[in-house]
């Protein structure tokens, strides 16, 4: 089966900054998501874990190489055209969980989709559904002041990854939190690429990289190692009969 990856990533080189202060972040990378993996990228700091995510979620440009993401190149979008995909196929988990205090976790959740115009019902719908990912779906109506921090962090991943995302990501999205709502983001996570997204996870944890189907390795910019796909059943009966 050629299907094509959800994010494709080929020579994907950024330089931070020019001349004597500038910084290789990232030198060569070629990387394919395909629908329904998870993909750890882990390495020590400094290595360009974020720039990667930040490269694959159209957050930021590469200064060589080139980056597609459900089959479209991000070079040939104009910002426009950025922002929206970025509202329709990538959902992005950060640490810090910015809601908007004025609004309630189902207008925080569907603002997203509001903004690219879809009517009110159908936001709040989907809104609902993505709210219900997180166990929450009765906090609809709540305003954040009157949730956890926990619920709060909660209601942003929801908002994250409302509506059909193609690619999902998160930066070490358990560092901020509780052990139980950073396991809570990895599931949904986990969940999401289940569904047929593909998923990036960046962590300095082998036990949150457990959940992935792959994991790769940087140092200084570049892939240096990677485990390889799960071994499919075919082959370890093959082995067994080797
Ligand atoms: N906006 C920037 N301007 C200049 N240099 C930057 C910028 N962002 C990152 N860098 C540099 O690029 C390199 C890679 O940084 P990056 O944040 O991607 O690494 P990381 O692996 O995510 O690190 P950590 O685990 O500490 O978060 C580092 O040397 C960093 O200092």
């Amino acid at each position: 089966m050629s299907e094509q990856p959800i994010l494709r990533m080929r020579g994907v080189t950024r330089i931070h900054g020019t001349g004597p202060q500038a910084v290789h972040a990232l030198r060569g990378i070629d990387l394919d998501v395909a629908r329904g993996e998870l993909v750890a990228v882990m390495g020590p700091s400094g290595s360009g874990k974020s720039t990667l995510l930040n490269l694959a979620s159209a957050l930021d440009t590469p200064t060589d190489g080139w980056i597609t993401v459900d089959g479209v190149d991000l070079s040939e979008l104009n910002p426009a055209q950025i922002a929206r995909i970025r509202r329709r196929k990538i959902g992005v988990v950060f640490q810090d969980f910015n809601l908007i205090p004025s609004l309630t976790a189902g207008e925080n959740v569907s603002l997203p989709l509001e903004l690219d115009g879809l009517s009110v019902r159908n936001a709040r719908a989907a809104a609902l559904k993505s709210l219900e990912f997180v166990g929450l779906p009765e906090l609809i109506d709540r305003y954040p002041d009157a949730m956890s921090g926990g619920q709060q962090q909660r209601v942003a991943i929801a908002r994250a990854l409302v509506g059909e995302r193609r690619l999902v990501a998160a930066d070490e999205p358990t560092g901020a939190l509780d052990t139980q709502t950073g396991e809570e983001v990895l599931r949904v996570l986990r969940e999401r690429c289940d569904d047929g997204a593909g998923g990036l996870l960046v962590t300095h944890d082998a036990r949150h990289a457990a959940w992935a189907d792959r994991v790769i390795f940087l140092r200084d910019g570049q892939v240096v190692d990677s485990t390889g796909v799960a071994a499919q059943p075919e082959d370890l009966l093959r082995g067994v009969g080797a």
